[in-house]
């Protein structure tokens, strides 16, 4: 095939992200949310904090009692009370002293906190030594969050900031996408779980990678499975496993040239598209629906099977649950070594990004077999399809795989 009759990568990521599409918001309890995308804005129900507390450890006071205190002219109050954290709202007389803990509720009548190093720590009667002015160390209710105000606006990601805040608002169930649910298929009948592989076998380490690969996009690999190359039973496995909230079918080998493409010969007549696409690596490519889920089949050579995946199947699984960043992030970097690449084919090259000296490194050959270089690397090394030539300190886009 000419390279000319190859799809772009362009259109084929577009082609993926749309069979995925967009998943229905629904409700998930706040302990599931991280990582996922509020659908819907969150209004406060409540301010924050929720009652008028101390800054300090120290003493509640009114500030007009404490004005004239200095080192060497303390002022002395009686202690009339002990407010640890938890207790209910009491009452202060004027001229008297509470003893306060951090976060406990300030008393009615004082307007101040002075904290314990200000004084001399006494619990009958404390001698501060320091003027106050009001206000001081009270953080007053509704000075962080007011009620009924926006607190996170649909399109968020939930973090850990944005699961304290909305546990801290009494939320108990936020309103997302849901992670997309993807079972992950590996074909070939060389694939062996046999802890000593015999003569031609290999170790199926596609599944394992891919189920990785699927969650750390934020998505669930739900099973993980491998079939041999033998088309009834490949179709018989898929029959068993689709159809019970699987959102995509990831598989991986069986799609290239050879006589037993078994995912190309049982997906290929049922409506699934087969193509070549003009990258490097990662040429052959499947993608549709079967069995009311999105299909994606990716080439079984491992570097091809993980980069396709972080070309096609990454940015579609998170934009489907609305993330805002579908995408790596890409930095701009200089090459510390000369590169070619085939004509007429974006090549995405393993390399080893520096951030602080603004240079990238390639990491092993080009070939799709290098796994072991692959798992040393920590970017993408974007070439145009149009370049074939790049000399030392040429600037690149380079994809940063650790964000
Ligand atoms: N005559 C042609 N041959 C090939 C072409 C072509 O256009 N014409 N394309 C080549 C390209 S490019 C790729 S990429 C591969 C894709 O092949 P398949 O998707 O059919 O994958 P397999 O043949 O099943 O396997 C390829 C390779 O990867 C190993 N593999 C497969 N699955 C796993 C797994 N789960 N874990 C570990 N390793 C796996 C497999 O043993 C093979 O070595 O086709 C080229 N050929
Ligand atoms: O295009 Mo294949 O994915 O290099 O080896």
């Amino acid at each position: 095939m000419s390279t000319s009759a190859l799809r772009s990568v362009s259109d084929h990521q577009r082609r993926v992200a749309d069979l995925i599409g967009m998943l229905e918001p629904a409700a998930v309890p706040l302990a599931e949310a991280r990582g996922l995308v509020l659908a819907d804005d969150v209004v406060a129900g409540e301010a924050l904090p929720s009652f008028d507390n101390s800054a300090m450890d120290g003493y509640a006071v009114r500030a007009e009692d404490i004005a004239s205190a200095a080192a060497d002219a303390p002022v002395r109050l009686p202690v009339a009370a002990d407010i640890p954290a938890g207790a209910p709202v009491g009452d202060l007389e004027p001229g008297t002293a509470h003893r306060i803990m951090t976060g406990a509720p300030l008393p009615r009548g004082a307007d101040a906190v002075v904290e314990v190093e200000a004084t001399d720590g006494g619990t009958d009667v404390v001698a501060v030594t320091a003027a106050r002015d009001a206000g001081s160390f009270v953080r007053t209710a509704g000075g962080d969050v007011m009620s009924g105000t926006t607190v996170l606006e649909a399109g968020t990601v939930i973090g850990p900031a944005q699961v304290g805040l909305l546990a801290a608002l009494g939320v108990r169930d936020v309103v997302v996408r849901p992670r997309p649910r993807v079972l992950v298929c590996s074909t070939g009948s060389e694939l062996t779980d046999d802890p000593t592989p015999g003569a031609g076998q290999i170790r199926d380490s596609n599944s394992h990678m891919l189920a990785a690969a699927v969650d750390d996009a934020g998505a669930v690999a739900i099973r993980r499975l491998w079939v041999a190359d033998d088309v009834p039973t490949f179709l018989r496995t898929l029959d068993a496993e689709l159809g019970t909230g699987v959102d995509l079918l990831l598989t991986s080998g069986g799609v290239s040239a050879g006589a037993y493409e078994v995912v190309k010969d049982a997906l290929g007549p049922r409506g699934v598209e087969f193509t070549k696409v003009a990258m490097q690596p990662g040429m052959p490519q499947g993608s549709g629906t079967y069995g009311g889920a999105a299909v994606v089949c990716l080439p079984g050579n491992p570097v091809s099977a993980l980069v396709s995946f972080e070309v096609f199947v990454r940015p579609a699984l998170r934009a489907s649950y609305g993330h805002p960043r579908p995408h790596r992030p890409v930095v701009r970097a200089s090459l510390t070594e000369a590169i070619t690449s085939t004509p007429g084919k974006r090549q995405l090259r393993r390399g080893r990004l520096d951030p602080a000296a603004g240079t990238v490194e390639p990491w092993g050959p080009p070939g799709s077999g290098f796994l072991g270089w692959f798992a040393g690397a920590d970017c993408l090394i974007d070439i145009p399809a149009d370049v074939t030539d790049l000399a030392t300190g040429e600037i690149v886009d380079v994809w940063d795989l650790t964000r």
